[in-house]
């Protein structure tokens, strides 16, 4: 469903995406774990065509998106929940919802309270509203709602737009041990369909909910596999887990 061809991309000196080469079948959960610094962001920023890479090819179905700019990429499908806050304050939880889905469904507006008149757009705000368990804040202002509901939001906005990839950028960070667990409820609830790639620094959380785990080194993959395989390598445990856990 997603995949990356011998990505490579340097900023001047220095080298941060080497020869990157993944591939997450469709419904596939994967984690992306790497020290700070090791290029994780720089690879999600080439996924969504913010950073073009210098070498390499991104596919989306099979398509080849390299070349395509950030919008028509979303609209092919890849859709990203920001670590950055991007939500409009002044509406509520539903039209922040209802702006996203209409989007997707193509509606026309003239004003934004136009979205919630349709029928398509009113069926996915409660679709996904009730995936990301935000029904009852529907009718809350965004500067009303915590934050750990606003992360929330921001995947619920991120799945209005109906993707076929869903990537992540540590979508627990700055949240309580609570609403991290709640969140790997939130996750557990999402269709098995959806194709999901996460950053994620939280090692509980990451082996919790990852199908397949990628580790990135200075840019370079030097782990792709399995949670359990991963947890087992004394490599990977001495270098990046074990500083960690111990942490
Ligand atoms: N626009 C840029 N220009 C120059 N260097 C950059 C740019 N963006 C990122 N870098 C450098 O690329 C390297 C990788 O950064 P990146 O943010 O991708 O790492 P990361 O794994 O996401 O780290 P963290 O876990 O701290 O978020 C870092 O050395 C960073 O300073």
């Amino acid at each position: 469903m997603l995949e990356t061809r011998n990505l490579d991309k340097s900023f001047g000196a220095i080298h941060v995406t080497r020869n990157v080469s993944l591939k997450l079948e469709r419904g596939e959960r994967r984690v992306i774990l790497g020290p700070n610094g090791a290029g994780k962001t720089t690879l999600f920023n080439q996924l969504v065509g913010e950073i073009v890479p210098d070498k390499g090819q991104i596919l989306l179905a099979g398509e080849d998106v390299t070349a395509l700019p950030v919008a028509k990429r979303a609209r092919r499908g890849l859709s990203r929940s920001y670590q950055k806050n991007t939500l409009f304050d002044g509406l509520t939880v539903e039209e922040n919802l209802a702006l996203a889905a209409s989007v997707h469904a193509g509606v026309s507006m003239t004003l934004w309270r136009d979205a919630l008149q349709s029928v398509q757009v009113r069926a996915i705000v409660e679709e996904v509203a009730n995936q990301v368990n935000l029904m009852p804040y529907i009718h809350a202002k965004v500067s009303e709602i915590s934050y750990g509901v606003r992360r929330q939001l921001e995947v619920g906005v991120a799945l209005a737009t109906k993707p076929l990839v869903l990537l992540m950028d540590e979508p627990t960070s700055g949240v309580g041990p609570e609403m991290a667990k709640g969140f790997h409820d939130l996750l557990a609830g999402l269709p098995r369909d959806l194709t999901i790639l996460i950053i994620e620094h939280d090692m509980d959380l990451a082996f919790a909910v990852a199908d397949t785990i990628t580790v990135l080194n200075y840019g370079e993959v030097v782990f792709d596999g399995l949670p359990e395989d991963a947890r087992g390598s004394k490599l990977l445990r001495d270098i990046y887990l074990g500083a960690w856990e111990d942490a």
